[in-house]
């Protein structure tokens, strides 16, 4: 990459997009601004002459962000690096189809891995992946974002790599809830070893590849934020296990937990695709009142007996 510093603009001040922003500035090559609704500038004005656009707005977000970029005039050089883990209702895509839809003739690359906002705010070492199509982008992106607090790695697969950060947040709110109801810690790992299965399953149904999800994005971020209370969507499951209501948990979050919707979007995509998502459908059934945490735990243990590596189910 030349010398000249790179113009990268985030678009979504939430956590996720400050805790970027903070990456991003560590390394001084790079000039960034960072953009959300309340900001006093234009959106115009911040992404003129941006070498970079990233998106870490949440999931809810990403369609009126690419619309309001769409009546812009944004060269076709210009990168969009997708930051957001979810799938769109109605669609069923996730974000960087959606971001490659509008932008066709734009690099689109996806951002995603064991990234907890809080601890890269405190610059603890972290690893992440960046995933494109576009190999160049893709290692143009790895240079803004590398330094030596954050190891970013690169691959191929887009959806992959996306689909890990977006389904371990279903498997986490499921963690949340066995820790909760204090099950141990065989019926954790029973939990997780079970999660990246299903995960595989529903990603390379939808064009992954299988290998993605042995990586950071899905193996690596399934262990982070299934272990971790600083994870939102842990800390939903864990409220559920006691007794709180949705409502009330989401009021003292008072943040974005993406499972809930990833959850409820998933029911769809896995009935039109005739995947088997038992985790997920015990998620699905608990944050809408049609199970319990205990019930959830006894249908799971309920179910019919199989091979381990039956691929199907
Ligand atoms: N926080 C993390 O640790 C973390 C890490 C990796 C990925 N993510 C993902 O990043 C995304 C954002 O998460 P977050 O933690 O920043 O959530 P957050 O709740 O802190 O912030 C969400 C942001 O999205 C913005 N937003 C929503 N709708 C918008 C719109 N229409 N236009 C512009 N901005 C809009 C909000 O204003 C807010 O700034 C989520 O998909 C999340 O899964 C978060
Ligand atoms: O707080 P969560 O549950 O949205 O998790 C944050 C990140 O996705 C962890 O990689």
């Amino acid at each position: 990459m030349s010398n000249t510093k790179k113009k990268l603009t985030i678009i979504g001040a939430g956590l996720w997009g400050q805790a970027l922003a903070k990456l991003a500035q560590y390394n001084d090559q790079n000039n960034v601004k960072i953009w959300s609704r309340t900001s006093s500038e234009s959106l115009a004005s911040v992404v003129q002459e941006a070498d970079v656009i990233l998106s870490a707005v949440s999931m809810k977000g990403v369609r009126l962000t690419v619309e309001k970029l769409t009546a812009l005039t944004i060269p076709e050089e210009t990168i969009f690096i997708s930051a957001t883990k979810g799938l769109e209702t109605k669609t069923l895509l996730t974000p960087s189809q959606i971001w490659q839809k509008s932008f066709p003739s734009h690099p689109v690359v996806v951002l995603s891995g064991p990234n907890l906002s809080k601890e890269i705010q405190q610059r603890l070492p972290a690893a992440t992946v960046v995933a494109s199509e576009d190999v160049v982008a893709a290692a143009k992106v790895q240079e803004i974002f590398s330094s030596d607090i954050f190891r970013v790695y690169s691959n191929q697969d887009p959806i992959g790599t996306e689909l890990g950060g977006t389904l371990k947040n279903v498997m986490a709110i499921a963690s949340g809830v066995c820790d909760g109801l204090q099950l141990g810690t065989n019926a954790k790992s029973a939990l997780l070893t079970r999660a990246l299965p299903e995960m595989i399953r529903i990603g390379t149904e939808l064009g992954a590849s299988r290998e993605t999800f042995f990586g950071l994005s899905g193996l690596g971020d399934l262990i982070a934020t299934c272990y971790s209370p600083l994870s939102r969507n842990y800390r939903v499951g864990y409220g559920l296990s006691e007794g709180k209501t949705l409502e009330q948990i989401l009021i003292e979050l008072g943040s974005t937990a993406e499972g809930i919707n990833t959850a409820n979007v998933l029911i769809e995509l896995a009935q039109k695709h005739r995947i088997a998502i038992p985790i997920s459908r015990q998620v699905y059934q608990l944050i809408n009142g049609e199970t319990t945490p205990q019930e959830a735990v006894k249908e799971l243990m309920a179910r019919d007996l199989k091979a381990e590596f039956d691929v199907l189910s």
